[in-house]
């Protein structure tokens, strides 16, 4: 019996032991397949390249890198060396400084409190819903939340952030931050007061005098030209259009919208071409060869919105090319509500930009820093010419005022020898 009895307490202590040693077995078995998952994920994740950015006196960079993946211009790109590895991402989650640019990263919470909850609503875009917030500090931001089902939005998300996080420029809307907190993706802008550059010409309310389309139109070339010749390697925006430009309280234009371009399926067909229709270069939908001249084509149709008010979705290529058969035509197309109020002379140089702007071929149009220029000097025409009307007014004004000034003496000479007689008459 007694032995019996040890038999099955050896019997039960060994299978103890055996099931503790599979159970460690089996644990240990699954953090290490754990860990190796962790390992290639972050792998992937370090694949983006980091590359530096000039500053050719363009503007206000003062960052030394850029993490580019899919808007760099190709030709370029390929020349740049790549670094090995950019581990800010996958580290992303232990500073609340995310990346030597000082972009900061906020909680779920704070972006909560700031926008009360998410009742400030300013518009809802392809994206997802952007809201007005105002952070602990006072700043007033825009707070765009990522809808969980955009298709894109992960990989779209990454780009604004590493790309934009570094290019800074007047003209370009400023990111300050992001948020990846309970499974959310918010990233925080600088707010533009006025809203969009669509919302001004197509809303109700609102009226942009000539002047304000020409420092809009010189905005956007700056902005542009940052990317184009400021930024090394250059990136191309690629979605380049009237709703992704963002006027400040002094309706100064930015450039906005850099990773959150929308896939457009053309055509009926998925062809992975990126951009919006309406402004998207013809000679890029049928090659397929995304240049930097893709942009300059869509700026074209935004100089155009500019001159016309007429959207792209309204038949603009249409106008344009009737416009184009007439000398002056422009005139005809020209927005109603400057018909009066402003300068032909200058509607016509702006159209006969963006007009090469335009053009077919890609290789003929201009670029970034031609057309700036270009756009400058109508400025700088209309500057001189305001001088020589002051001047002019001014001289005339002297010249009005001398002669009222020797009249004056003329006459106070013929009155005061009479006076000076009655004087001593009465003296
Ligand atoms: N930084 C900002 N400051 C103020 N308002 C903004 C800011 N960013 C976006 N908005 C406003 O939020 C709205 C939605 O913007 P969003 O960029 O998400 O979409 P969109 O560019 O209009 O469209 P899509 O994303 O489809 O290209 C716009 O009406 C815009 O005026």
């Amino acid at each position: 019996m007694v032995r019996q009895a040890d038999l099955v307490i050896l019997g039960v202590s060994v299978g103890l032991a055996l099931g503790i040693l599979i159970s460690c077995a089996i644990f240990f078995g699954i953090r290490w397949y754990k860990k190796r998952v962790n390992i290639g994920r972050s792998a992937n994740e370090n694949s983006v390249t980091t590359l530096p950015i000039r500053t050719n006196g363009l503007g206000t960079s003062t960052d030394i890198s850029a993490s580019i993946t899919s808007s760099i211009a190709p030709s370029r790109y390929d020349n740049v060396q790549k670094n090995s590895h950019f581990s800010w991402w996958s580290n992303q989650s232990k500073d609340r400084f995310a990346s030597a640019s000082g972009i900061l990263k906020y909680s779920y919470r704070e972006i909560q409190k700031a926008t009360q909850n998410f009742t400030t609503s300013l518009g809802q875009g392809s994206f997802g819903t952007v809201y007005k917030a105002t952070m602990a500090t006072g700043e007033v931001v825009a707070v765009k939340v990522l809808a969980p089902n955009s298709k894109q939005g992960e990989k779209e998300f990454q780009t604004e952030v590493l790309l934009l996080g570094r290019l800074h420029h007047r003209n370009l809307v400023n990111l300050i931050g992001y948020c990846v907190d309970k499974g959310q993706r918010i990233l925080v802008y600088q707010f533009m007061s006025n809203g969009s550059l669509a919302n001004l010409l197509y809303g109700e309310e609102k009226q942009l005098s000539w002047d304000d389309r020409l420092q809009v139109a010189l905005d956007i070339s700056h902005g542009i030209e940052y990317l184009h010749e400021g930024a090394v390697p250059p990136v191309i925006h690629r979605d380049l259009k009237s709703a992704n430009i963002l006027l400040d309280h002094s309706m100064r234009a930015k450039v906005a919208d850099f990773g959150l371009s929308k896939e457009e399926v053309f055509d009926g067909r998925n062809s992975g071409l990126k951009g919006t229709y309406g402004y998207m270069d013809p000679a890029y939908i049928s090659t397929s060869k995304l240049t930097m001249k893709s942009d300059i084509y869509s700026f074209g149709v935004i100089i155009f919105e500019l001159i016309t008010a007429i959207h792209p979705h309204q038949n603009l290529m249409e106008y344009i090319n009737l416009a184009a058969m007439d000398h002056n035509g422009v005139d005809e197309i020209l927005d109603k509500q400057l018909v009066g109020k402003c300068n032909l002379g200058e509607v016509r140089q702006l159209a006969k930009i963006a007009h090469k702007c335009l053009h077919k071929s890609p290789k003929k149009r201009p670029s970034i820093s031609e057309v700036s220029q270009g756009i400058s000097r109508i400025k700088q025409r209309r500057l001189r010419h305001m001088m020589e009307a002051s001047m002019s007014f001014a001289s005339n004004n002297f010249s009005r005022a001398v002669s009222r000034l020797e009249d004056q003496q003329l006459e106070l000479s013929r009155i005061t020898p009479r006076t000076t007689i009655s004087i001593g008459e009465t003296g």
